[in-house]
């Protein structure tokens, strides 16, 4: 089957045109493509298929360019007939004028903008984008019976390199058990460890999980690098994986990832912030016991017990937002 439409290359499509939206069309492969915004489209197979809908989203920031090639190779995969797709999916390139720049964000960090935050934040781009993202994300799952199973995979990639490459974040789940078949089913993508958030936030990943009950997650697969410069047999793991959960495929392994929590945040309150970790300092290296990790007016951020990691450690973000988390490890 020889592609003749732009879901066949849709970062293309999105970084050639990324204020246009994808045409709606039905596909030879059986698939009823609808373009929804720029960059997002949902596909649903025009056969009958299982009640369950998933949303993959990569490019909530700009620079993190490899998960959107993954994702765009899954949907010309779908749209060409080699994959077959038994759900329905949605797929956002989360910030393409970011995307086209090849950076984080243009005016303000997208993913803590979620949870309405953006009412807050007006002047900045991404403040309408995330609005976009959640009414767009609020009308897919809404759709949904009450019994369909429903998922949000947030591909990212860090700013630093990790002593885990490949790591889940578990938004804090208000409640309700952490999930050990989702877990084993990341264990099984090849991310072998998993954070668990202790408290809400404005992400996106918590956004889907607090209002429409997803299994969401952001996963962080890798270290941040410009398009043309990403070695994608890195993701096969997580790309497989996709791939089987789209055909409708369940869990095959019992394996159960290590688990971090989170304990509390670096807060970067003022700009007299300073951190005191190198910027080589890979996410999830060890603090011994009393290491002075950050200081603030008024504040000192001081490891304690020789258990702790330090993760996203940034002095460079906007003053009120967090700079760093410390984590310990964590059973169920
Ligand atoms: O490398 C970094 O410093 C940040 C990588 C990244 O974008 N991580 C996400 C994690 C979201 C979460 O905590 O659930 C983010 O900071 O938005
Ligand atoms: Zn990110």
């Amino acid at each position: 089957m020889s592609t003749t439409h732009p879901y066949g290359d849709l970062l293309a499509f999105t970084l050639t045109s990324p204020e246009a939206i994808p045409p709606s069309l039905t596909l030879e492969a059986g698939i009823e493509a609808t373009g929804v915004a720029p960059g997002v489209a949902i596909l649903r197979p025009t056969r009958p298929h299982q009640e369950a809908f998933i949303l993959l989203s990569a490019g909530i920031h700009g620079n993190e360019t490899a998960p959107v090639e993954v994702l765009n190779r899954i949907v010309a995969d779908l749209c060409d007939g080699r994959l077959p797709l038994d759900v329905t999916v949605m797929v956002m390139f989360g910030n393409p004028a970011a995307l086209v720049a090849g950076r984080r964000y243009l005016d303000y960090d997208m993913n803590r903008l979620f949870m309405g935050r953006h009412a807050g934040q007006l002047q900045a781009v991404e403040a309408r984008r995330a609005a976009q993202l959640e009414e767009m994300a609020r009308a897919f799952f809404t759709q949904a019976d009450a019994g369909a199973r429903r998922w949000h995979y947030d591909l990212h990639t860090a700013i630093r390199g990790s002593v885990f490459e490949q790591f889940g974040i578990y938004p804090f789940p208000d409640g309700r058990p952490h999930d050990r078949s989702e877990l084993a089913w990341l264990a099984e993508a090849g991310i072998g460890t998993v954070l668990l958030h202790s408290q809400p936030s404005a992400t996106f990943s918590y956004f889907t999980s607090h209002h429409f009950g997803a299994h969401a997650f952001t996963l962080e697969l890798g270290k941040a690098r410009p398009f043309g410069q990403n070695d994608l047999p890195r993701f096969a793991g997580i790309d497989r994986a996709l791939r089987r959960r789209l055909a409708g495929l369940g869990s095959t392994a019992g394996i159960q990832p290590q688990l971090y929590r989170a304990k509390y945040d670096l807060i970067k309150e003022t700009e007299a912030f300073t951190l005191y970790l190198a910027d080589d300092v890979e996410n999830f290296t060890p603090l011994p016991d009393g290491y002075l990790i950050a200081e603030d007016v008024g504040m000192r951020y001081v490891a304690h017990g020789g258990q702790e990691r330090i993760l996203f450690p940034n002095p460079k973000v906007a003053c009120g937002l967090r700079a760093g988390i410390v984590v310990e490890p964590a059973t169920l």
